[in-house]
C-alpha cells in the first residue's frame, strides 16, 4: 500500500516505546546467525520455515515459541548485537527513548549468569546512545508463571546491578499468575528504590489490572485492555493517570483483539486515558513501533491530533527526569508545528 500523509507524519514523529521485550525483538535471520556462531541447532531449516510457525490463536502459543527462540543467546556479544539490532530499528522509527524489558531466568535458567545478560545489554545500550542519541533504560521482568522463591532469587541476582535498572515488571503467562504472587517480591523492589511495571489485563480480567495498582503499586500498566470492562476501573486510570503501554500488532497476533478496526485504542484515547503505541516482541508479531503506528493510521479512526498525543504520552508516561520529558514534548509540538 502506497504511503499516505498520515502514515509519513506518524512515522516522523519522536516517540518513545516503552513496551518491548529485547528477546523478542530477536529476528529470524539473526536467531539463526547466533545459532551458526554458537554451534547450536534449531529446529527449523530455513528463516522462512521459521517465520511460517509464527501463527498464534493466544499467548501461551507464541510464549512456548519465544522462549524456544531465546536459546540461541548465550554470550555477551549475542546480548549485545540483540540489543544494538532493536535499536538501530528504533532509531530508524524515530525513537529517541526507549526503556525495554529483559527476562533473566529465561536465561539464568539455561546456565547464562545473569551478569552476562547484563553486561551485553548495558554493551548494546551504550553503542546505541553513541550512535544514534537514542537514549534507554532497563525493566527487569519476572515470569509469572514461575515461583515467588524464584522471583526472588532473581531479584538477589539484581542487587549489585540495581543502578542500572529503572524498573522490575511482570510478564509471561497470565491467567491463572495473578498479580498478588508477586506482591511481597514488588515490595522488596519499591524498597530497593526500582520503578514498577506490570502486564496486566492482556488476557487477563480486570481484577489483575486492580491488583496490580493495590498490590504491586505499579507505576505504568502495561496492556491494560480488559481494564475497559470495568467502568469505575477506566476512571480510575484516567484520575490516577496511569500510564498504559498498549500494543496493536501484539493483541491483533494474540487474538486478544478479533481486527484493529475494533482495537480499543479509539475507546482509551476518548476515556482520557494515557495510552501509548509499542511493538511488544516485534520479531514475532510483523512490525516495529511505525508499523504499529501506522496500523493504526489505516483504521482511519484516529487523527494527527490523537498521535501527537501518542507521541507525548510516550515521553509522559517515560521514568525519564521532568526537564528531559519536558524536552521532548516540545519535539513532539515542534514536529506537529513544521508538519502542519
Ligand atoms: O505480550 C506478552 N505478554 C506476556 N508476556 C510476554 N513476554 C513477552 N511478550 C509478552
Ligand atoms: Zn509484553
Amino acid at each position: 500500500m502506497a504511503p499516505t500523509d498520515l502514515d509519513t507524519f506518524v512515522a516522523g514523529l519522536p516517540k518513545a516505546e516503552l513496551h518491548l521485550h529485547i528477546e523478542g525483538s530477536l529476528e529470524p535471520e539473526q536467531m539463526f546467525a547466533l545459532a551458526q556462531r554458537n554451534g547450536i541447532a534449531i529446529p527449523f531449516g530455513t528463516v522462512e520455515e521459521l517465520r511460517a510457525a509464527y501463527s498464534f490463536s493466544r499467548l501461551q502459543d507464541f510464549l512456548d515459541i519465544y522462549y524456544q527462540g531465546a536459546d540461541v543467546l548465550r554470550a555477551e556479544d549475542d546480548f549485545r548485537d540483540l540489543a544494538l539490532a532493536y535499536f538501530d530499528r528504533a532509531a530508524a522509527d524515530n525513537v529517541r527513548h526507549a526503556e525495554i524489558f529483559f527476562d533473566p531466568q529465561t536465561h539464568t535458567d539455561r546456565g547464562v549468569p545473569f551478569d552476562v545478560v547484563m553486561r551485553g545489554l548495558l554493551a548494546g545500550m551504550a553503542e546505541a546512545e553513541g550512535r544514534h542519541g537514542l537514549t534507554s533504560k532497563l525493566i527487569l521482568c519476572f515470569l509469572r508463571h514461575l515461583d515467588e522463591d524464584a522471583a526472588f532469587a532473581t531479584l538477589k541476582m539484581a542487587e549489585p546491578w540495581v543502578d542500572r535498572l529503572a524498573a522490575v515488571g511482570l510478564d509471561s503467562s497470565e491467567v491463572g499468575h495473578p498479580p498478588e504472587k508477586f506482591a511481597r517480591v514488588f515490595e522488596r523492589a519499591g524498597a530497593m528504590g526500582l520503578k514498577r511495571v506490570a502486564h496486566a489485563g492482556e488476557e487477563g480480567p480486570p481484577d489483575y489490572v486492580r491488583q496490580a495498582l493495590d498490590l504491586l503499586h505499579i507505576d505504568r500498566l502495561d496492556h491494560g485492555n480488559r481494564a475497559l470492562e470495568d467502568a469505575a476501573l477506566v476512571a480510575r486510570l484516567a484520575r490516577e493517570k496511569m500510564t498504559l503501554t498498549v500494543c496493536p500488532l501484539s493483541n491483533l497476533k494474540l487474538c486478544v483483539v478479533d481486527h484493529l478496526d475494533t482495537h480499543p485504542m479509539r475507546a482509551m484515547l476518548d476515556a482520557g486515558l494515557r495510552a501509548t503505541v509499542n511493538s511488544d516482541d516485534p520479531a514475532y508479531f510483523g512490525g516495529y513501533v511505525n508499523d504499529n503506528f501506522r496500523a493504526l493510521a489505516a483504521t482511519g479512526r484516529l487523527s494527527r491530533a490523537d498521535f501527537v498525543t501518542l507521541a507525548k504520552n510516550s515521553f509522559l508516561g517515560s521514568f525519564l527526569d521532568d526537564a528531559t520529558i519536558a524536552r521532548h514534548v516540545a519535539s513532539v509540538d515542534a514536529y506537529a508545528a513544521a508538519s502542519a
